[in-house]
């Protein structure tokens, strides 16, 4: 009798079983659950899949069989199936989303993730990143900002850093611009043209971010926010494949319609399982120098929105020139004029997200990874004046 393959072997083997759907082999996409070989020729194949009712089962019957099988030794083979858990699961979408989970390090000393999030564009999501950002910075935090509205960046202008370029430390990790307080920032505006992230797309994006969290020497921070694009795409997914903890706060403006469309992105954060922090209601009225307050884009959507989705609502801020202006000018209204309300507001709902998120020490303690070399390879180089030192 031919000496029986070893499960090693038989793992090889498998590798040519390939998931039509995933695109990947069973074996890479860890489906394979066990594998016993029994002296008299006989081998079991249990293989794991995403859900009981798999239409493409048989697929796996027949490849699986035929694979084993043509080992010598091999007298017959008995497959059967199992489902994954729902962590293997999440693992599973992790892992193709993006070729395996962050280094470990990559984000070791960050405490939280806050990813800033609209239904529609321009409720004004980047004026509240940016001015969040330095109320916590007031409220004594470390704070970092991700700018990955990668179709619409503002935190570089926002933050009047726009002329700056990022410089790669010795242990060639990108370092982030520090505005006014030592805030980090971020952004896909300090690489390219302008516009040039435009025609960007889906996988190109992906590994853009991923780059952002992995290659940035973060350090230390009590609250990483990310400026997300308006809406449900892509880059929102592609943030919860990569931070399973962050939690998300909900930018949205008092009208009925903004609501509506914020509600969705909601639904998204609760399909990709982000947490929702809370909402903040933008533009929230005007009020004369006079006294006299005008409803511009009506009343009580954050509060509605909170209520349905169970979430507090963390502020309300009012329409002020100041804020405008302080935008256009480069220091957040927070920073510039602490007095004035939209300031005011902010620095509250700063507090009320302090006071939801008390952990003070990094969530993930694990050690700084050796670090890779940026490769920076999917930002194209501005043609003048980029002055990254890595050629
Ligand atoms: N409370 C406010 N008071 C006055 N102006 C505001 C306020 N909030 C935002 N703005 C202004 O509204 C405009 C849009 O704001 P912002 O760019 O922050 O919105 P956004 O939601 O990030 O937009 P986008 O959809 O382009 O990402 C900007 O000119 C900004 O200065």
């Amino acid at each position: 009798m031919d000496v029986m393959p070893n499960q090693d072997e038989i793992r090889e083997a498998l590798r040519a079983v390939i998931d039509p759907e995933l695109r990947k082999d069973i074996v890479e996409l860890e489906m394979v659950r066990s594998i016993d070989v029994h002296e008299n020729g006989v081998v079991d194949v249990m293989v794991s899949l995403t859900t009981p009712g798999c239409p493409i089962r048989s697929h796996f019957q027949t490849g699986v069989a035929n694979a084993v099988k043509a080992l010598d030794g091999v007298v017959s083979v008995n497959v059967s199936f199992d489902v994954l858990s729902d962590d293997e699961k999440g693992n599973l979408q992790r892992k193709l989303g993006r070729g395996g989970p962050l280094p470990s390090g990559a984000l070791a000393q960050v405490a939280n993730v806050i990813c800033v999030g609209s239904g529609k564009g321009g409720v004004g999501k980047s004026s509240v990143t940016a001015n969040l950002a330095a109320a916590l910075s007031a409220e004594g935090k470390k704070v970092g900002v991700l700018d990955a509205d990668v179709w619409g960046y503002s935190q570089p202008r926002m933050f009047g850093l726009g002329a700056q370029r990022p410089k790669v430390n010795e242990q060639r990790r990108i370092v982030p611009p520090e505005a006014q307080d030592g805030i980090k920032v971020m952004s896909i505006g300090f690489f390219i043209e302008e516009d040039a992230a435009v025609v960007w797309r889906g996988p190109m994006l992906h590994k853009a971010l991923q780059q952002f969290l992995e290659d940035v020497d973060w350090g230390e921070l009590d609250y990483l926010l990310v400026d997300l694009p308006p809406g449900t795409g892509d880059v929102g997914m592609t943030l919860a494949q990569l931070l399973p903890d962050a939690r998300f706060l909900l930018v949205t403006t008092p009208q009925p319609v903004a609501q509506k469309v914020a509600r969705r992105s909601a639904e998204m954060a609760a399909k990709v399982r982000l947490e929702i922090a809370g909402v903040v209601e933008n533009m929230s009225g005007f009020v004369t120098p006079g006294g006299e307050r005008f409803a511009i884009f009506g009343e009580g959507g954050g509060q509605l929105l909170a209520d349905e989705l169970g979430v507090p609502l963390l502020g309300t801020v009012p329409l002020t020139m100041p804020l405008r202006e302080q935008a256009d000018a480069g220091t957040p209204l927070v920073a510039a004029n602490p007095d004035d309300p939209a300031a005011q507001a902010i620095r509250q709902t700063a507090r009320g997200l302090i006071a939801q998120t008390p952990v003070a020490l990094p969530v993930m303690q694990t050690a700084p990874a050796a670090p890779a070399p940026p490769s920076l390879d999917v930002i194209p180089p501005r043609p003048a004046g980029m002055s990254l030192p890595m050629a």
